[in-house]
C-alpha cells in the first residue's frame, strides 16, 4: 500500500492499455490478478485485524481480484466469507473463482460482516449497478464497521469522477496498479475515502500526476530581494483582494511586492505602493504581474486589463479579469500565463465543461495557451502541452471570501521566483492547501495569505 501523491493517474484505457503492454511482454493476466489480489489481502489483513470479512466478487476482472484475495486470507487464517450475484464471466476471474474453495452465498441474502470488501465492479463499469446489486451492496455497507474497495468503490465512474446512483462512502479504497480520475475528481473522490496505490509490478507513465509536496527550499545565500521574484498586483475596485493576494505573495516567498493603483492607507509598510501606468508596468524586474482580484467589470476594469496582456510579464489572470477577456485573446501571448478559474469563472471563460473536469481543463489549456487552474474541491492543473496535475481533497473551510485571492497571490510568487507555469500553479495550490490544514477550521483568508509562511517552512 503506497500514498498516492505524485504518484500517475490513469484513466481506464490508459490501465488496460500498460496491462495490455505487460501481457504483451509475457506476464500473463492471472498473475496480474494473483498479484493485485495478493496485495488486496495483505491490505486487507492489515486493516481488518481480526475482525470477520465479507468479500462481494462481481462478474468481471475486478470480482477474480475479490476471489484471489479471500482465497489467501483464508489460506492466513482469517475468517473470511465470499459473497457474489452469479458466476465470473471472464476467463482470469473464472480461474480465480476456482481458488476459493468455500461457499458463495448469493449476494442479496448475505449476511453482513464487519469488514466490507467491494470487488463488484472495476474499471469495466459503464453503467448504473442494478437495483437489486445496489442495495444490496449499500445494505452491507451501512451494517459494516469497516469498508474497503478494490480499485474503485463500485458505482463510480472511473474516468470523470462521476457516480452512477447511489454509492456508499468507503473508509478506504485499493487503487491497483495505479490511481485513477475517480479517486480525485468529485463527487466519487469523496466515496473513495483514503487512497492507496497496491503495485501490481507494471509500468504505470502518465501525462497526470497527483499533487505532490514541491520542493521549497529556502533562498540561495547570496539572495537579493529581486533574485527571490518581484510580483506587481494590480489593484481593481475592491482593494480589499488585491491586498490580500499580495499579503500572499509576500507570505509565500516573494522578494519585492508591489500594488499598482490608488493607495490603500491601511497596507503592510513592506508593500510598495506605485500608480498604474506605463512606468510601472515596463519595470523589467517584474517576475510576475497578477490581475483579477477584486478588479471590477467597469470601463477601468478593462483598461487595467489591457494594459497588463500588452505587457510581456509572466501574467496571472484571476477572478474579475476571467470574465473580460476570451480564449482567442490570450492565446497568443509568448510569456507564461496562468488562470485560475472556479467553476463559475471557467464557464465564463470557457463555456460550461462537457465531459471530466480532468479533460475540460486539459482542453482550456489548449484554447487559451495556458496554465489553467480549474480550481474547487478538486483542483486540477493543466498545462497546454498536455501534462495535468490533480490535487486531493481540498480542506472544506478553504471555502471563505478571499481565499482564492490569497491562492493567486501564491501563485504570483512561486511564479515570480522562476519555476515554470505548471510547477508555479501546482506549488501554489499545495502551499494554500497546507497554510488552510495548519490553520484548523473557520479561518479567514488574512490568516490564510500569513500561514503560507508557516507552510513554506
Ligand atoms: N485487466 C487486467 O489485466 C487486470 C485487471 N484487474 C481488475 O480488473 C478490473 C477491470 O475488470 P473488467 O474489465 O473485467 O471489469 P469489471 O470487473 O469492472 O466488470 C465489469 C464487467 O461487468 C459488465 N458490466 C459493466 N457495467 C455493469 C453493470 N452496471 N451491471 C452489470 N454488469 C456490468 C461489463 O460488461 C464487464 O464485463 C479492474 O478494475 C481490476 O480490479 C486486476 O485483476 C489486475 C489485472
Ligand atoms: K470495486
Amino acid at each position: 500500500m503506497i500514498p498516492i501523491a505524485g504518484t500517475p493517474v490513469l484513466t481506464a484505457a490508459e490501465m488496460r492499455a500498460a496491462e495490455d503492454a505487460a501481457i504483451a511482454a509475457g506476464t500473463s493476466v492471472d498473475t496480474l490478478m494473483q498479484r493485485a489480489g495478493a496485495g488486496v489481502a495483505d491490505a486487507v489483513r492489515r486493516l481488518a485485524g481480526v475482525n470477520d470479512v465479507l468479500i462481494l466478487c462481481g462478474p468481471g476482472n475486478n470480482g477474480g481480484d475479490g476471489y484471489v484475495a479471500a482465497a489467501r486470507l483464508h489460506a492466513a487464517g482469517r475468517s473470511v466469507r465470499v459473497a457474489a450475484s452469479g458466476e465470473p464471466r471472464t476467463p482470469a476471474a473464472i480461474a480465480a473463482r476456482a481458488l476459493w474453495t468455500g461457499a458463495v452465498e448469493p449476494l442479496a441474502t448475505a449476511a453482513p460482516a464487519p469488514v466490507l470488501v467491494d470487488a463488484l465492479f472495476g474499471t469495466g463499469l459503464s453503467r448504473a449497478l442494478d437495483a437489486e446489486t445496489g442495495a444490496a451492496l449499500g445494505r452491507l455497507a451501512r451494517q459494516a464497521n469497516l469498508t474497503i474497495a478494490v480499485d474503485v468503490p463500485s458505482g463510480v465512474a472511473t474516468d470523470d469522477g462521476t457516480v452512477f446512483g447511489e454509492v456508499p462512502a468507503f473508509h478506504v479504497t485499493l487503487a491497483l496498479g495505479a490511481a485513477k480520475p475517480a479517486h480525485l475528481l468529485q463527487p466519487a473522490a469523496a466515496r473513495c475515502g483514503t487512497v492507496r496505490v497496491i503495485p501490481i509490478g507494471i509500468p504505470t507513465d502518465s501525462a497526470t500526476q497527483i499533487l505532490a509536496r514541491p520542493d521549497l527550499t529556502a533562498p540561495p545565500v547570496d539572495a537579493h530581494k529581486f533574485t527571490r521574484g518581484m510580483v506587481a498586483v494590480v489593484r481593481g475596485r475592491m482593494a480589499g483582494a488585491a491586498q490580500l493576494a499580495a499579503s500572499a505573495a509576500m507570505h509565500a516567498g516573494a522578494g519585492y511586492v508591489t500594488l499598482l493603483g490608488a493607495t490603500i492607507p491601511s497596507a503592510p509598510h513592506a508593500l510598495v505602493r506605485r500608480r498604474l501606468d506605463a512606468e510601472a508596468l515596463a519595470d523589467p524586474r517584474i517576475g510576475a504581474l497578477l490581475i483579477g482580484p477584486g478588479l471590477g467589470r467597469d470601463d477601468d476594469a478593462c483598461a487595467s486589463l489591457e494594459q497588463a496582456l500588452a505587457t510581456d510579464h509572466p501574467l496571472v489572470v484571476d477572478g474579475d479579469a476571467l470574465h473580460l477577456v476570451t480564449p482567442e485573446r490570450l492565446c497568443d501571448r509568448h510569456a507564461p500565463l496562468i488562470l485560475t478559474p472556479h467553476a463559475g469563472e471557467f464557464a465564463a471563460l470557457f463555456g460550461a465543461p462537457a465531459g471530466s473536469k480532468l479533460a475540460a481543463a486539459r482542453d482550456a489549456a489548449v484554447r487559451a495557451q495556458a496554465t489553467i487552474v480549474f480550481k474547487g474541491p478538486d483542483t486540477v492543473i493543466a498545462a497546454p502541452d498536455g501534462h495535468a496535475i490533480i490535487a486531493g481533497e481540498a480542506n472544506s473551510w478553504l471555502s471563505t471570501a478571499g481565499s482564492g485571492d490569497v491562492l493567486a497571490g501564491a501563485i504570483a510568487a512561486l511564479l515570480a521566483g522562476g519555476r515554470r507555469a505548471l510547477d508555479a500553479a501546482a506549488a501554489g495550490v499545495w502551499l494554500h492547501g497546507e497554510a488552510a490544514r495548519r490553520l484548523g477550521p473557520a479561518f479567514i483568508a488574512d490568516d490564510l495569505a500569513v500561514a503560507l509562511a508557516g507552510a513554506r517552512a
